[in-house]
């Protein structure tokens, strides 16, 4: 298990490289800790691969340095780091038994074989493949296989960190949700440091302590599930965690007030706005109440989730989307009001500050 410092870490595809666009990766310096579990999320092409495979050995990054344990590891290779990897498509011999399989990583590095067989039993009932121990896995199914290569990611007791790509891709839906509480037991129980890359955020929330959130290249934040709920740092994390995710709206400010279009809308403190870039207002569809008084909206569409309704509505001109239990009532002339304390200012795009130097929100 390792502590695992990222120092001013840049990464670029082409040598000749110059402008802050173009680096897939641009400047990460951050510190995880020792036993931490990190989910890496963020869409398609954000930078979360080339991420790990920096932190794997499997990629040299144009600039910075990686450390674990204060070591510096940037010029060492995957095996030298002495990580587990566990890849998006399974890795597995299919020649060999089930358990042959999970015992490969062990006797390679010529670990007792009582404590190999020890092991790989705790292995085969975490992943529910003990009934299969002794087939060949060649005629296993893709998510047998799957499992396969997540236990040999686990077996050893000894490694830095285990890094995930992506792992439950394959798996079907119910299996999913096995695997990852296992996961996180496993975690709970092993403190190994996890690196878990996914664009799914129900994935991400369920299994880290901690979710590294990534947009063009950047960590935008890093922060607890309800941290990034709550206090979103940017706007990209308040629409793309939750579902709907948060409004936005551009607005203009006034002290403690925002205004959209004719409408003023009182905030818990004045934020602190320097310069004169973009200001929005977040808030998410949970933190508005829709009943008779308030402010004027026009409702597009209701859609009825089961326990909640969803409205879509325009708002001063702007698309807005409101959570509604699903006794609630929808009046035909709705009107809107926000709950203060939920409201985020951003300033191009990240989360101003108040006049008290606490974030805005
Ligand atoms: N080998 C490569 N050569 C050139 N560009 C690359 C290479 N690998 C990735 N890129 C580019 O770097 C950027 C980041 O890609 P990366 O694979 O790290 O993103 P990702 O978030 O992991 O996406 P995905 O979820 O699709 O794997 C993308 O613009 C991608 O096109």
């Amino acid at each position: 298990m390792a502590r695992i410092t990222l120092e001013h870490i840049r990464h670029a595809y082409s040598e000749k490289a110059k402008a802050a666009g173009d680096y897939a990766l641009k400047e990460v310096h951050h510190e995880w800790e020792d036993g931490g579990a990190y989910a890496l999320l963020g869409p398609s092409g954000c930078g979360k691969t080339t991420l790990l495979n920096i932190i794997s050995g499997l990629l040299t990054p144009s600039d910075g340095r990686i450390l674990f344990d204060g070591k510096d590891v940037t010029q060492l290779s995957t095996e030298e780091r002495n990580i587990a990897q566990v890849f998006q498509f399974p890795v597995v011999y299919d020649t060999m038994t089930v358990f042959d399989n999970l015992a490969f990583p062990l006797r390679n590095r010529k670990v007792p074989e009582a404590e190999v067989e020890k092991r790989v039993n705790e292995i085969l009932e975490m992943t529910d493949l003990a009934g299969m121990a002794k087939r060949r896995a060649q005629r296993l199914t893709a998510d047998q296989k799957q499992k396969i290569s997540l236990g040999r990611g686990l077996v050893r007791a000894n490694v830095n960190a285990i890094l995930f790509d992506e792992p439950l891709t394959v798996i079907d839906p119910h299996m999913k949700w096995v695997l990852r509480s296992q996961l996180k037991r496993l975690h709970r129980q092993s403190r190994f440091t996890m690196v878990y890359v996914t664009h799914d955020q129900t994935e991400a929330l369920t299994f880290a302590d901690k979710v590294v959130v990534m947009h063009d290249g950047q960590i935008v934040q890093i922060g607890t599930p309800a941290e990034l709920f709550e206090r979103p740092s940017h706007t990209f994390v308040g629409y793309f965690i939750g579902s709907p995710g948060m409004n936005i709206m551009s607005v203009a400010i006034d002290g403690a007030t925002a205004r959209i279009g004719d409408q003023s809308i009182a905030l818990s403190a004045a934020p602190v706005l320097k310069g004169q870039g973009r200001i929005e207002l977040g808030i998410r569809p949970e933190f508005i109440k829709l009943g008779r008084e308030g402010m004027p909206i026009t409702i597009n569409k209701v859609e009825d989730i089961g326990r909640q309704k969803i409205v879509r509505a325009s708002f001063c001109g702007q698309p807005i989307s409101i959570v509604v239990p699903e006794d609630d009532d929808i009046p035909a002339d709705a009107k809107v009001t926000f709950e203060k304390q939920a409201i985020g200012i951003f300033a191009d795009s990240w989360r101003a500050m108040n006049e008290t130097g606490r974030q805005e929100g």
